[in-house]
């Protein structure tokens, strides 16, 4: 399985999601039509917000104001919704970001947005789970893929699934782009050293720009304010914010704020 060796609190989690996937050898089935829906939603004009229902993370904790039992995702849900949101993105991590398949599940029964499934996928089955469980799209990590990056694409497609194919620093973006991405996130948040640089998306959207990728772009993590934001629309297509809306009060409210 990719993704085992590495360092930090990343190396743990990957560790973590193989062993529970390590006796599963279903294959990812037959092909399913792709609906290109999450796709779609990023390519509206403007900043498209991508709002994560998240209930903790390694960084935070319990997100802060919220009782995790009181973060009811599909409340959740309609409640971006309601604020504007583009696009939803579901943590389905167990141990370190509360997150469940049901989570998915209730979102997409509740809420017709494109949903992302946020995850750390190790192996294929993941996305076939993603796909039955009614996400329009996946997270694929190139800090945890590595070179098998471009293998869970054609997976990803091949189940009607959007990718977004996340990097972190300069070499991940070259294998995003040589992998055929057709949506890339610049994550600002190190995942083995949980440290967050908010000037990481720009400089490496610019630098995916300035190599001629016509893709979508996407700025993710650390975002906590409209001024946060001010730099990203005239660079990227979305934004992925979670932390900063699922531990305001009020989320709708929280969602309008931000892209005031
Ligand atoms: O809560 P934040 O700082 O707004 O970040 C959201 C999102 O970018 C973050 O949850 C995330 C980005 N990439 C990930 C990979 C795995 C788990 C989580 C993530």
């Amino acid at each position: 399985m990719p993704g085992l060796h590495r360092p930090g609190v990343l190396g743990q989690i990957v560790r973590e999601r193989a062993q529970d996937y390590l006796d599963v050898h279903l294959s990812p089935g037959p092909a399913r039509t792709p609906t290109g829906r999450f796709r779609a939603a990023l390519s509206r004009p403007g900043l498209s917000l991508i709002a994560e229902v998240k209930r903790a993370s390694p960084s935070q904790g319990t997100i802060a104001a919220l009782d995790p039992a009181q973060l009811d995702p599909a409340r959740a849900a309609l409640s971006y919704e309601r604020g504007g949101a583009a696009a939803l993105s579901v943590l389905t991590e167990p141990r370190h970001f509360g997150g469940s398949p049901e989570a998915l599940r209730e979102v997409v029964a509740a809420c017709g947005l494109p949903t992302l499934r946020k995850d750390f996928v190790v192996h294929p089955v993941m996305l076939a789970e993603a796909a039955d469980w009614g996400a329009a799209a996946a997270l694929l990590m190139v800090s945890v893929l590595g070179d098998q990056t471009a293998t869970y694409l054609r997976i990803a497609r091949h189940l009607g699934l959007d990718a977004l194919v996340e990097v972190h620093d300069e070499h991940e973006l070259e294998i995003a782009l040589a992998s055929g991405a057709e949506i890339i996130g610049v994550n600002n948040r190190d995942l083995t050293t949980l440290d967050i640089s908010l000037g990481n998306a720009p400089r490496l959207i610019a630098a995916a720009r300035a190599q001629g990728y016509t893709g979508l772009l996407v700025a993710e993590s650390g975002y906590r304010n409209a001024a946060d934001l001010s730099g990203l629309y005239a660079l990227a297509d979305a934004v992925l914010v979670g932390s900063s809306l699922a531990g305001s009060g009020d989320l709708t409210q929280a969602v309008r704020e931000l892209l005031a």
